[in-house]
């Protein structure tokens, strides 16, 4: 009974620090650009999608371990229970391991670049990987200035999908740079929406986070705003005849979305209530995505 007691919260704990729903940030962008590559090109090679998510998933590994190693530097993450260092104690063990997960994705990528014979798509992954070890290692911290959503447009959008595209066909592709942004601009909505309950510790830890900077108010407005914008911009690239008619699919995404910005509308300066808006965008994010490289694959 009493371990029980005590399990429960403590499994919830890991569940929390691993944030497995979170990794669909990594596996959809390589979806979407192998998605627009069959679409264009009927080229889909099975060991170079595999290894590229692979390696995408280890990479993001990295990111979020190293993330809870430097936050426990700053003190931002002192009453943050499921941070993995405070969880287990190991500091050291927490980085050599988010080391150990960045340098086997990299040799998956570098892979890829050997397999083709050209640099390419090891060059873009290693830019976003800067873009982001920017936004949270010493002396950047990017991200304790409020830069961070930029950043992260920039490294899973206009980096990730134009890179998986070109480990397909070795081209490049106005749709996959037109979806590129569509997929930049909700990647970053989570990480916005992930600022909204930790204001009081971002403040006093001199992090000022877009919620910091806005305030909760103001911040629930612009999330309306950028969420809603993800859709017209299918439609202007449908009519502009850069994505097929069919994508209009990922406006089957719009009940999460709607659930999205209501909630953060209603719960904005209540942290508890709030606190799971992050996962609703990331709901927002995969329907969004699964359904754009659906639309492309029936296009
Ligand atoms: C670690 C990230 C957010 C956590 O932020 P925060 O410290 O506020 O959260 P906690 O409260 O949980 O401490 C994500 C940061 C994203 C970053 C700006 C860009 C990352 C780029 C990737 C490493 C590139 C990935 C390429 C790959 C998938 C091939
Ligand atoms: O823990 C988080 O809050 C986030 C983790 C993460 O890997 C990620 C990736 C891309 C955008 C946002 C986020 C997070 O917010």
């Amino acid at each position: 009974m009493t371990t029980k007691q005590i399990s429960h919260p403590k499994s919830k704990l890991w569940m929390a620090a691993i944030k497995p729903p979170m990794y669909s940030v990594a596996i959809m962008p390589i979806w979407i650009g192998t998605a627009i590559a069959f679409a264009e090109t009927n080229i889909f090679n099975t060991t170079v999608f595999i290894t590229f998510l692979v390696a995408a998933i280890l990479i993001l590994a990295w990111e979020n371990m190293s993330n809870d190693v430097f936050d426990s530097e700053t003190g931002i993450d002192k009453n943050k229970h499921h941070s993995l260092v405070n969880l287990t104690g190991k500091k050291s063990l927490i980085f050599w391991l988010a080391n150990l997960c960045l340098v086997i994705g990299l040799l998956g990528i570098l892979a890829i670049a050997t397999w083709q014979q050209d640099l390419t798509v090891i060059i873009m992954v290693l830019l976003a990987c800067a873009l982001g070890y920017m936004y949270q290692g010493p002396p950047f911290r990017l991200g304790y200035q409020g830069l961070g959503e930029i950043l992260c447009f920039f490294a899973f959008g206009p980096l990730l999908v134009p890179a998986v595209y070109y480990s397909q066909t070795q081209t490049w592709s106005i749709a996959s740079f037109a979806a590129s942004v569509i997929v930049g601009i909700i990647t970053s909505l989570i990480l916005f929406c992930s600022h909204f309950h930790q204001v009081k510790d971002d403040i006093a830890a001199g992090k000022r986070s877009p919620i910091v900077r806005l305030g909760t108010a103001n911040g629930a407005k612009v999330l309306v705003w950028f969420t809603a914008s993800i859709y017209p911009f299918c439609l202007l690239f449908i009519l502009l005849g850069v994505f097929p008619v069919w994508t209009l699919l990922s406006w089957l995404s719009l009940p999460y979305a709607i659930k999205l910005c209501r909630h953060v509308q209603q719960n904005h300066n209540q942290p508890e209530k709030v606190s799971n808006c992050k996962f609703i965008a990331v709901a927002v994010h995969f329907w969004s995505c699964l359904l754009l490289g659906v639309g492309f694959f029936i296009g």
